[in-house]
Parts: C-alpha cells; structure tokens; sequence
C-alpha cells in the first residue's frame, strides 16, 4: 500500500476542478489583452515564472512587446505551498524602463490564488500593472486586470500540467 500523507493537499482541499484546454487558454489570454490594450501602453511585460510564461508570451504578441523579463518565484511544491522565494528578480535595464517602482510595467500571471505570490510581487513592483488570467476570490483584490473568478475551492488545471485521458462515463461515477 502506498503511504500518504495525511495532510490534504491544496488540489484536494479545493476539490472542485476546473479543466482548461489550450484553445481555451488562448482565447482567455486574448481577452485579456484586449482588456490591458486600454490600460497601457507598456514598456514591457513581465512573467511571473512559470506558469506566467505562457500567458505573457501570447499577451506579448498581441500587444506588440518585445522587451519580456521574468521574475522567478517557488512556492507550490506540484500542489502544497510552501514558503516563497525569489529565485531571480528583474534586471537593471527593465527596472529602469519601471522607473524604479515598476510605473508602465505589465506583470503577468496565470492566476491568484491565495495571493501570497501577487502581494510579493506588488512588494517589488508597487507601481506595475499586475495581470492574471484567472482570480480566486482571496487573490482577486491583488489583480488589476483578470478574465475569469472561480471560486476558491476550485483547482484549475493547466494545459501544460495535463493531457488526454480516458473518462469513465457519468453514469458510473464520473465527476
Ligand atoms: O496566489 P497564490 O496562492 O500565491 O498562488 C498563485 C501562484 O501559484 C502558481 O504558481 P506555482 O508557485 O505553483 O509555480 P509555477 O508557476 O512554477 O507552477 C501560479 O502559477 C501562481 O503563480
Ligand atoms: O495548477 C494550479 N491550479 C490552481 O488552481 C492553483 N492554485 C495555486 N496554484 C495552482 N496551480
Ligand atoms: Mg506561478
């Protein structure tokens, strides 16, 4: 028998999932877009490793950015959170373009959550306009721009975290 540990993990604690394709995914990060394409311009945009690197990749397209930094955070271990570290913060020549104070620059996340990692970043940056994809009601006062809330016991699944698989039909106890 496998061991395990007792404590549930954020996933199982939010219970209800919420699967999103890529189609979707791209088309919620074009929405996005259009959103911040009334707020900026910006000087540049800013990924909030890892799971920001895909929505500001396709944010940076349709904005038409070229300058892209990231800032590099650990925190959830797959699906536990644990304490929050700044592996890499951004460089002289994109603090500069921010001022100092991040003012014309675009932080973008996939989501919020708690929010522990968007208030870091907001330490760092206080001036930056902060974006995410997706916002659960405890993250959400942290965002500026977001597309769609869930609900905190939701865990979204991500296409990069997952792949095709067998589902046993309704009637037989899918969820
Ligand atoms: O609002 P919070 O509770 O801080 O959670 C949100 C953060 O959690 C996830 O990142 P994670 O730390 O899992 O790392 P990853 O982006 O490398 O997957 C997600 O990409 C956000 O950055
Ligand atoms: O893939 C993920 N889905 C989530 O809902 C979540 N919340 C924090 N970190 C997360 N990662
Ligand atoms: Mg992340």
């Amino acid at each position: 028998m496998v061991e395990r540990n007792s404590e549930p993990s954020a996933q199982e604690r939010a219970g209800r999932p919420f699967p999103v394709s890529w189609d979707q995914f791209h088309r919620d990060c074009r929405a996005l877009t259009w959103r911040l394409n009334e707020v900026g311009p910006f000087h540049a945009v800013i990924a909030i490793t890892r799971g920001g690197l895909v929505p500001a990749a396709i944010v940076a397209r349709e904005l038409g950015l070229r300058v892209i930094d990231t800032v590099c955070v650990a925190s959830y271990d797959h699906d536990k959170q644990g304490d929050l570290k700044v592996l890499k913060g951004i460089s002289e020549q994109t603090a500069k373009l921010g001022g100092g104070t991040g003012k014309g620059l675009l932080i973008v996340d996939d989501l919020v959550d708690t929010g522990k990692t968007g208030k870091l970043v907001r330490e760092l940056l206080p001036d930056a306009h902060f974006a995410t994809v997706y916002a659960k009601p405890k993250g959400r006062p942290l965002v500026d721009t977001y597309i769609t809330e869930v609900s905190q016991d939701t865990w979204i699944f991500f296409p990069w975290d997952t792949a095709l698989s067998f589902q046993p039909p309704i009637r037989d106890g899918a969820a």
